[in-house]
């Protein structure tokens, strides 16, 4: 026998995928009926946001639970919350700076260790959603190791306007960094709650417009900058890139684990370095090894968004940028298919 309370109840268990709460505390679940004779439940639910994969993932969710506590069959519709409920779970959920820039989808990209190409992962996923018509601002929050300015040959430096500071634009992409902020090349010897108030200046003092995505290249591992970030931007989504090297990937899991259990949605893992195509003879060689990319987001319980060969950018001396790959080299497509997967995803 199907039972109608115990499906309300499991139900209203599953998260609103977007406001993280259960359905039952939302008033998610609308409607729930069970058609005994047919072993047939249909059910209405009102989430957050519709559409693209979060609401996909509900689904299954729904599906799964449905089937398993003895319905053959599920019918299910989704509707949008009504405005009022919305409001209430969004300013709960949301830090100041997220209600500041209430459109925007934040997006850190982290690692586990440094040199597996963070920073050159952070500047040409900006650069390819720029591409594709997105409107896109880069942090470089890699605060004692910032390179950003450099990797996409930024040779300006911000602008002031009333107080505010206005960020460089570069390949169609807002950028700031630390690098603005202090003497040529001088080390940065802040401590603790400085780091945390650079962060939120970033965004407070900075004029950044309308923008649809924030980048943000975290310093490697789980220090305290990268705290700061998951607590300055409570619904910030996470971007984990490896090296295919076994090693790499399993240090990569505890930037991964920290993620998960400060609640961020981790949208996938970028791996990086993944082989060496020879031009002559198109042999690939793995030379940092294999499977660590794929490995990790499974354990992640993610999605490998990509894998970047080893090449280098072709850059021409007019326009220098020395980590920006031409959207018509091998890996400026790869950038671009794994924009358009971000894209999807985060359904903008
Ligand atoms: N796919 C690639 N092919 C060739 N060189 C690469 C590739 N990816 C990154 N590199 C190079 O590897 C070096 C390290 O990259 P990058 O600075 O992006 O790493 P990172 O993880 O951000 O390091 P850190 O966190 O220490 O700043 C750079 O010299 C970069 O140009």
């Amino acid at each position: 026998m199907l039972s109608k309370e115990l499906m309300i109840e499991l139900i209203g268990q599953l998260k609103d995928p977007v406001i993280n709460h259960p359905l039952k505390e939302t008033g998610g679940i609308k409607e729930l009926t069970v058609k005994e004779e047919k072993e047939h439940v249909s059910v209405k639910l009102a989430i957050a946001k519709l559409g693209g994969q979060p609401q996909l993932d509900l689904q299954q969710q729904v599906v799964e639970t449905l089937k398993t506590n003895g319905a053959k069959t599920v019918g299910i519709r989704f509707e949008e919350l009504d405005a009022a409920t919305l409001e209430q779970y969004r300013g709960e959920a949301a830090s100041p700076v997220e209600r500041k820039l209430e459109n925007v989808e934040f997006i850190s990209i982290a690692s586990g260790k440094g040199g597996v190409g963070k920073s050159t992962v952070s500047v040409n996923l900006a650069v390819a959603l720029a591409r594709l018509g997105k409107r896109v601002g880069l942090v470089d929050a890699d605060i004692y190791g910032f390179s950003v300015p450099d990797m996409m040959g930024v040779t300006e430096r911000p602008g002031i306007k009333g107080q505010m500071i206005v960020p460089v634009e570069r390949f169609g992409v807002k950028v700031i960094s630390m690098a603005f902020f202090v003497e040529e090349n001088a080390p940065v010897i802040w401590r603790g709650p400085m780091l945390g108030k650079m962060i939120n200046n970033f965004f407070e003092e900075v004029q950044w417009g309308e923008l649809d995505y924030i980048l943000l290249d975290l310093p490697p591992g789980t220090g305290d900058v990268a705290l700061d970030v998951h607590t300055i931007l409570p619904k910030s989504k996470e971007i984990i890139v490896t090296t295919p090297h076994p090693t790499a990937a399993f240090v990569a899991a505890r930037a991964g684990a920290m993620a998960l259990q400060t609640d961020h949605e981790i949208l996938g893992v970028v791996e990086n370095m993944s082989y060496f195509e020879s031009k002559e003879t198109g042999n690939r060689e793995y030379v940092f090894g294999q499977g660590g990319g794929a490995k990790l987001a499974e354990e992640l319980h993610t999605e490998l968004l990509g894998q970047l060969p080893l090449a280098q950018p072709e850059w021409d001396e007019a326009d220098f940028a020395p980590s920006i790959y031409d959207e018509n080299h091998e890996l400026g497509y790869i950038y671009q298919e794994i924009a358009e997967k971000i894209i999807s995803k985060t359904n903008r």
